[in-house]
């Protein structure tokens, strides 16, 4: 399927998109890409990493400049390209990943950020909740708005910075999603997707960029797929299926998404013990050589702090943590974790893990473990093996000397799990390792999980995405309020399972309990 479907579609359209092209330092990231979005539409834009997502919604923005190519807004009008002012001008609103919120406000002050109802500073504070309040209960949202918005869901606060984006648009806004249920967890994006029907059936036209699959089917009407830069089809979501839409993404079959097998082993090579620290209370867990561990839960669960802890990037207050025969002392340090063979890989790649400004090859020769199979490299042989593992991996560019900075946001984490990939650890613990990153990486970056299985290595994959742990693990263990409340493996290992356990007490808690 390489070009558009024929298939009913909405009109007239709210976004015209005609002939995009724009490069980078000579390298086409969009080329000749026509786009429409309906009126009333919610059109889903996926791609694999480096496909040009990102550079096509940023041009919407007015970031960048194309070199060629016009968009043009209902009833044909013209818009004026590389002006955010002329975007906004126009009624497009933009929410990126990071919600644009702000936390220590509440959610009046938040919605009036964005001019979401015609908040006045003479206003009082009991009239501008009010206000407040009717702008989010108009789309069925019913929240506190004077609750700080740190205190509420992932997915209130999405919700908070949709309602804004909605109001302050002009009628029948355009609202471009750019990745917004990366950091949600599972059962709370259905909430989201309530609103955003809400939204569509009443006239707004969604961009929805994603790369989770299930989210097309569950709200999308159409689909454009691009693929290194350039429009591979535009279809309308009925008509198609998962492995029609993973072969125009990655231009291949994929019959395994999450192929990691487990290796027999009766070796323990991670063992907690009464783990206590900043989220976390009292958890212990064991990972055998050649096994795979889920870690999962809620926002707020502690499932994340649990491996921050085990790494040592957090404080623990008690507790025993021991990586082969070796105990690492009570307040052991990232590079004693190193040390004993331990990698971490965790989800804030931007912050925690990745040097914006230095090149693919220093950034995957950061950790410096004493032992393991880079230890020893000449500069050559070294470029040369960053070079093996960029291509494995599949991160564009593959060249060992660009700067991380120049690369798509899941190019980067692409990188970064490389980097501890290759350190030929024996625990490697991964937070929300395919976040954010394509259908056909995700499969690459399982087979090599799958490949450091098969070599002994101790697997944790702390994620919020249950169906995902689930698929790749062969035991997980769910948290909540800070504690583990489930332990599944064989046939008690269900999706359903797990995330009865997550929400509320479950059967699968209850037997741990009675155990
Ligand atoms: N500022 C920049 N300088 C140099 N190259 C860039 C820049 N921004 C993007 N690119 C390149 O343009 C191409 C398209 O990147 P873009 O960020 O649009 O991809 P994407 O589809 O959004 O990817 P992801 O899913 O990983 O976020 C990539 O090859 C990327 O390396």
């Amino acid at each position: 399927m390489t070009s558009d479907a024929i298939g009913p579609r909405p009109a007239p359209a709210a976004l015209a998109i005609s002939g995009l092209s724009k490069s980078f330092q000579g390298q086409w990231a969009l080329r000749d890409v026509d786009f429409e979005l309906g009126v009333g539409e919610v059109h889903a834009l996926l791609g694999h990493n480096g496909s040009g997502k990102s550079t096509l919604i940023k041009i919407l923005a007015g970031y960048h400049h194309p070199e060629h190519g016009a968009v043009a807004t209902r009833n044909d009008e013209p818009f004026h390209l590389g002006s955010a002012a002329a975007a906004s001008e126009a009624g497009l609103r933009f929410i990126h990943q990071d919600l644009g919120v702000i936390d220590e406000l509440d959610t009046a002050e938040n919605l009036r950020l964005g001019q979401a109802y015609q908040g006045k500073w003479w206003v009082s504070d009991r009239r501008e909740r009010k206000a407040a309040a009717d702008a989010l209960a108009s789309y069925g949202v019913h929240l506190d708005p004077g609750v700080p918005l740190s205190r509420l869901r992932a997915a209130d606060r999405a919700m908070v910075a949709i309602v804004r984006a909605l109001h302050s648009g002009q009628e029948n806004s355009i609202i471009v999603l750019d990745e917004a249920t990366a950091s949600l967890p599972t059962e709370e994006c259905v909430l989201l997707f309530d609103l955003v029907k809400r939204a569509r059936d009443r006239g707004a036209s969604i961009v929805w960029v994603t790369h989770k699959l299930h989210e097309v089917f569950s709200l999308a009407d159409r689909v454009t797929v691009l693929r290194d830069g350039r429009k591979v089809a535009t279809v309308p979501v009925a008509t198609l299926d998962e492995p029609q839409l993973v072969e125009l993404i990655t231009g291949r079959q994929i019959e395994n998404l999450h192929p990691v097998a487990t290796a027999p082993s009766s070796e323990v090579i991670l063992n907690v013990q009464g783990l206590t620290g900043p989220g976390v209370a009292d958890a212990s867990l064991s990972v055998h050589a050649g096994r795979v561990l889920g870690v999962t839960g809620l926002n707020g669960s502690g499932f994340d702090d649990l491996v921050h802890l085990v790494f040592g990037a957090a404080p623990r207050s008690s507790g025993e943590i021991r990586v082969g025969d070796s105990v690492l002392p009570l307040r052991h340090t990232p590079a004693q974790s190193i040390e004993a063979g331990m990698a971490f890989a965790p989800a804030d790649r931007k912050t925690l893990s990745g040097i914006q400004s230095w090149s693919l090859r220093e950034n995957m020769t950061l950790p410096k473990l004493r032992s393991g199979p880079v230890g020893w490299l000449s500069a050559r042989s070294e470029r040369r093996d960053v070079a093996v593992w960029l291509g494995r991996l599949g991160v564009v560019p593959s060249d060992p000397e660009a700067l991380l900075s120049s690369l798509s946001g899941g190019n980067q984490q692409k990188v970064v799990i490389a980097r501890w990939l290759r350190c030929g650890a024996r625990v490697f613990l991964f937070e929300e390792p395919t976040a954010g990153v394509d259908v056909g990486a995700k499969t690459a970056i399982y087979e090599h999980l799958a490949a450091v299985v098969g070599l002994g290595a101790a697997v944790v994959i702390a994620s919020s995405d249950i169906e995902e742990v689930v698929s790749v693990s062969d035991r997980v263990i769910v948290m909540r309020e800070g504690r583990v409340v489930a332990d599944l493996s064989g046939a008690a290992l269900t999706v359903d399972r797990a995330t009865a356990a997550a929400l509320h007490e479950s059967p699968a808690e209850k037997e741990l309990a009675g155990q």
